[in-house]
């Protein structure tokens, strides 16, 4: 059992109704559930393959639900790293593990599954390009048309691959992506198409489990969650997660949750420092963690609560330490991730640098989106391959 409540003035909303803020105050809305009818143990969980729709009891879904069988992604030790920078306990949950390649997937297939529950026929998004991809490739599965709004030439090629491969109709808007979410908001509520952006609620109930996985592959609760930030839902999310495990009494304590932008897209990390109540939108943010360029971050309200709520904080990196990170994670630890999702670790790092973290903090960085979806910014790091004439002599001289 569950309803949605506005985080705002707590204005009640049944399920049946499609909505996605509250209609007394216009802010964001969030699945509370009846703990007391809620009937599950951590063992149960346990007993269950690792993959997201383990935790069902947690999930708003009551049919069959969309999947491909996301989640149970892998939790790696970054032991190099992690030593160089004197930190015994670093690592990465490696969400581009996922089908699509990216943590997405987490929220689509609760929110696909929610479209069909609800009797949607036609879903939507903006994107930056990993939300396109996945809802393409989960409106697919469901069998029902997708349409995704990007911010012309500002996404990655791998991308824009996958939302055109799995038919979504992919149109470019010579904008910025805030500016598509607006677009594609208006769309939906005028011709009754289903939004799949963040600014959903049931699509962050599918991202909670991150931390619910995290936790069960730790064998415990870390002291710190290190999540990149762009419209700010998946570390709302969670946060909300993590919470809900301790209304049931399954842990007893929650991360720090830390907040890492880029330098020049960083709305949530300046109301964090300069203790803001809420954030400035930036009109024109930009970095080459194209998946982060997001200057008015819909879920800024739920994350400012979310790392103040537990002590944690928001930091900022530049593009030339995302890339540095990105290229050390995948020389150093075999951890190919996309620019975006190097900035949990750049961050940290950061935080190391500067003696911000007690070196025994046990620290789960969420590492979001996989090294492919953005092969030319790859490309233009790496020395091109050696071509050389196909006889052995050659192949022996290049190498020597
Ligand atoms: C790869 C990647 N990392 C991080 C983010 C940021 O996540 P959020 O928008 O939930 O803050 C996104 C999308 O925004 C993304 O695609
Ligand atoms: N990085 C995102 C931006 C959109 O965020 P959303 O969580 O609101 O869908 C993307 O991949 O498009």
């Amino acid at each position: 059992m569950f309803r949605l409540v506005c985080i705002n003035c707590g204005a009640e909303y049944n399920q049946n109704e499609v909505i996605y803020r509250c209609g007394k105050c216009g802010h964001l809305l969030a699945v509370e559930y009846d703990f007391d009818t809620i009937d599950v143990s951590r063992r149960e969980w346990d007993s269950r393959p690792l993959k997201l729709w383990r935790y069902k009891e947690l999930l708003p879904v009551s049919r069959e639900p969309v999947t491909l069988q996301e989640g149970g992604t892998p939790l790696y030790h970054l032991k190099t790293i992690g030593e160089e920078l004197g930190l015994k306990e670093l690592y990465a949950k490696h969400e581009g593990m996922n089908p699509s390649g990216s943590f997405k997937d987490r929220g689509m297939t609760v929110g696909v599954s929610m479209a069909l529950q609800l009797g949607m026929k036609t879903v939507a998004c903006a994107s930056t390009g990993n939300t396109s991809a996945s809802l393409a490739q989960y409106a697919a599965k469901a069998g029902i048309p997708s349409v995704v709004l990007l911010p012309a030439g500002k996404v990655a090629l791998g991308k824009v691959a996958q939302a055109l491969m799995h038919g979504a109709k992919v149109i470019a808007i010579r904008g910025n992506f805030d500016r598509a979410l607006e677009m594609v908001h208006d769309l939906c509520i005028k011709e009754g198409l289903y939004l799949l952006n963040s600014v959903n609620p049931y699509r962050l109930e599918g991202q909670k489990t991150i931390g619910f996985e995290a936790i069960d592959q730790l064998g415990g609760v870390p002291d710190r969650m290190v999540l990149p930030v762009g419209n700010a839902g998946n570390i709302s999310a969670v946060h909300k997660g993590l919470g809900e495990l301790i209304k049931l009494g399954f842990i007893d304590s929650m991360p720090m949750m830390t907040g890492v932008q880029a330098e020049g897209s960083r709305p949530v990390a300046d109301a964090i420092s300069k203790k803001l109540p809420e954030v400035i939108p930036d009109k024109n943010p930009e970095t080459i963690a194209t998946a982060i360029r997001i200057g008015a971050p819909v879920n800024a309200e739920k994350a400012l609560r979310a790392i103040r709520e537990t002590n944690g904080t928001a930091l900022s990196v530049t593009d030339e330490e995302i890339l540095a990170m990105q290229r050390d994670l995948a020389r150093k630890e075999g951890v190919g991730v996309e620019p975006a999702s190097a900035a949990s670790v750049a961050g940290i790092k950061k935080m190391a640098e500067e003696g911000l973290l007690d070196k025994d903090e046990r620290i789960v960085c969420v590492v979001t989106g996989h090294l492919l979806k953005d092969p030319e910014t790859v490309i233009r790091q790496c020395e091109p391959p050696t071509e050389i004439d196909a006889d052995l002599e050659s192949l022996l001289s290049v190498l020597r």
